[in-house]
């Protein structure tokens, strides 16, 4: 059995050890977090107006305190958002064997389905989840947030076209319901390591965020996107913007699914301060490397 956690998690009462997570890291009462209450949620569509320097300082200020924001009116229809979730809530619910076909442990294929118990053990412990990866065009909409963050940080506008924005996946998560959700993770605290996340939620929550030393929720707006700062973007500002620190929880009565596509520079390109946020009051704090030995490094030390 491919032992994807949505082919047997409806038969469990209890959750099986190997899924438990140490006392430390479990949830615990925080799967109920209250909101963040300071994730701002842009508006787009009004961005041509009078008030597009006021909303750049909004995203600013929130990228560089928690990495974090939402979007709404992106310029995504509703209808291709509403498609491609059915799409893959359908495809978590075909019977096991019709996804099992599909289940692959080969990380460079371009379309698979996969579940925790490899690369995504958390403390030795598997992750409450089954995930798709595929690739999808929200080039655009990662293209004019990129721009909003240049022109936050004072840098050239198209500053990340190219090189530093080539890559692009969708990663399509599935959290079954849990019968004990205080004692697993859907995916344990960690910061993305790519450039750029977006994100796209069911109106369940999940996702949550980690702020003053705790855990908090992010409000599922429909049809909104959550946009987080990941590792690279926190490198080339000089740590001005703050890398998301977030994870996922789950629930008892629904499954979650959520859509998740990393923007991240090619693996060759050099990631180091840019120049022109780097002062001699204001040192580089990272040192260069190739995104690819990132990568390695990270896929060494975190699940993501
Ligand atoms: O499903 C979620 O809400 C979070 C997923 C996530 O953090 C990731 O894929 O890196
Ligand atoms: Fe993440």
């Amino acid at each position: 059995m491919s032992s994807l956690v949505s082919s047997w998690s409806r038969t469990v009462h209890s959750v099986p050890e190997d899924y438990v997570f140490p006392e430390n890291k479990r949830p615990g009462s925080d799967i109920a977090a209250p909101v963040c209450k300071d994730i701002p949620v842009i508006d787009l569509s009004q961005l041509d107006g009078l008030d597009r320097v006021g909303k750049i300082q909004q995203i600013m200020k929130a990228n560089c305190d928690l990495g974090i924001f939402q979007v709404i009116n992106h310029g995504v229809s509703e209808e291709l958002l509403d498609e491609t979730m059915n799409l893959f809530k359908e495809f978590f619910s075909m019977p096991a064997e019709d996804k099992a076909m599909h289940y692959s442990e080969d990380g460079t294929k371009g379309f698979r389905l996969y579940t925790s118990s490899l690369s995504y053990i958390d403390d030795g412990v598997n992750t409450w989840k089954d995930s798709v990866k595929h690739t999808w065009e929200v080039r655009k909409l990662s293209s004019r947030i990129l721009d909003l963050i240049c022109e936050g940080l004072g840098i050239g506008m198209r500053y990340f076209e190219g090189e530093l924005s080539k890559l692009q996946e969708l990663v399509v998560h599935h959290y079954p319901p849990c019968p004990d959700p205080s004692l697993v993770l859907g995916v344990g605290g960690h910061s993305d390591p790519h450039l750029l996340t977006l994100l796209q939620q069911e109106d369940i929550c999940g996702l949550q965020i980690y702020k003053d030393g705790r855990w908090l929720g992010v409000e599922p707006i429909p049809h909104a996107f959550v946009i987080m700062i990941s590792d690279q973007l926190e490198i080339i500002s000089n740590g001005k913007l703050k890398s998301a620190q977030h994870r996922a929880v789950t629930n008892t009565s629904s499954a979650r699914t959520s859509l998740v596509t990393f923007i991240s520079p090619s693996l060759e390109s050099i990631i180091e301060p840019e120049k022109a946020l780097v002062s001699a009051s204001e040192p580089p704090v990272f040192k260069s490397m190739r995104f690819k030995e990132y990568l390695d490094i990270h896929t060494a030390n975190h699940p993501w």
